[in-house]
């Protein structure tokens, strides 16, 4: 368990994270969100010791990092994959770490083997590719087999496979009751690993909520229903204080609901005899939820892109 309390790091006048409070419960995946600069390298940082919090604090497993007697042995992480030496080999550079963390020299063999680096083991560090070096990063994090797993965005720099491997990867450790938080901004990608969000802006909790409830919340999800009388429904669900949509594209004795379940609507056309001839879903994506989620909170907006962009100005050349 990761349980922040009033964390808050100022550098400068600057507030990287303000006041934030959370648990990050074990045995489920929580993705960590928020747009650049919106805190998550800092609070992960706090909660391995690597930075100070101004005030409040960050407990990993009911301790600080600094009290923990063998830290790699209750949290890993991986925040910066380049943090190693390129002139050691990835079997010399978690030799040295078992042995300061009292881990046993065996265990070496095992992590290598788990994130695929066993044939490569012996070389140095610096011939590694981004991929090879994010792998030699989550190997550091098990090294300890902690309860507790930090990962910042571990798929960068991976291939098709690799970010299949890292989903499959953090599933499995929150499947053994481990607690792991990770940060990516792959929305499709955490919406396929994480069961529970933490979404930050500007240093401060914008959702803290499971994956569903996030991607319910938003205006883009909404039930569809078909029915010979959408008068009398409408009616009956305005009634009920449900948002109602007629118009945009939709066929007629179409109908969009939002903020009911497909039970609720059923259940009241039924109570009222209304015939309903098809009842369905659209559910929003992550990416659709947390656009609408950060959108005040984005501090390095993209701009709209250069006309010069779309209007082509030489023929290209076949
Ligand atoms: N050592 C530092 N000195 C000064 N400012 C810092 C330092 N580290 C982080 N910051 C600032 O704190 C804020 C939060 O940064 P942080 O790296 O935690 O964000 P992030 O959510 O991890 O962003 P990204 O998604 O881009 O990695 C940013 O405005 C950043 O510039």
């Amino acid at each position: 368990m990761i349980t922040s309390e009033r964390l808050t790091k100022r550098y400068g006048d600057k507030a990287a994270v303000s006041d934030l409070s959370f648990t990050v419960a074990p045995g489920k995946v929580t993705g960590f969100l928020g747009p650049n600069g919106a805190g998550k390298s800092t609070t992960m940082r706090m909660a391995v010791g690597l930075d100070t919090p101004t005030s409040g604090r960050v407990l990993v497993g009911g301790r600080r990092y600094g009290e923990l007697r063998h830290p790699l042995r209750s949290v890993g992480a991986l925040l910066d994959a380049r943090a190693c030496h390129p002139g050691r080999s990835a079997h010399r550079h978690l030799l040295g770490l078992a042995r300061s963390n009292g881990i046993p020299a065996s265990r070496v063999g095992e992590v290598l083997e788990t994130v695929g680096l066993t044939e490569v083991a012996g070389k140095r560090v610096g011939s590694y590719s981004l991929g090879m070096g994010q792998r030699l990063g989550i190997a550091v994090a098990l090294l300890g087999d902690p309860e507790v797993l930090l990962f910042d965005e571990p798929v960068n720099g991976l291939d098709p496979d690799g970010v299949r491997w890292v989903r499959e990867l953090m599933r499995s450790l929150a499947g053994e009751g481990r607690t792991v938080l990770v940060s990516s901004h792959l929305m499709s990608e955490m919406q396929e690993t994480a069961d529970h969000l933490l979404v930050i802006g500007r240093g401060r909790i914008l959702a803290d909520a499971p994956m569903d409830e996030v991607i319910a919340g938003s205006s883009l999800t909404a039930a569809r229903v078909r029915t010979p009388e959408p008068e009398a429904l409408e009616r009956e669900l305005l009634r009920r204080g449900l948002r109602v949509d007629r118009d945009g594209g939709l066929e007629p004795g179409e109908l969009v609901v939002v903020g009911a379940t497909l039970r609720e609507i059923g259940d009241l056309a039924f109570t009222h005899r209304i015939p309903v001839h098809e009842l369905s879903m659209r559910r929003a994506s992550l990416e659709q939820a947390y656009m609408e989620l950060t959108a005040d909170s984005v501090e390095f907006g993209s701009p709209a892109l250069s006309p010069l962009l779309d209007t082509p100005t030489t023929t290209p050349k076949v």
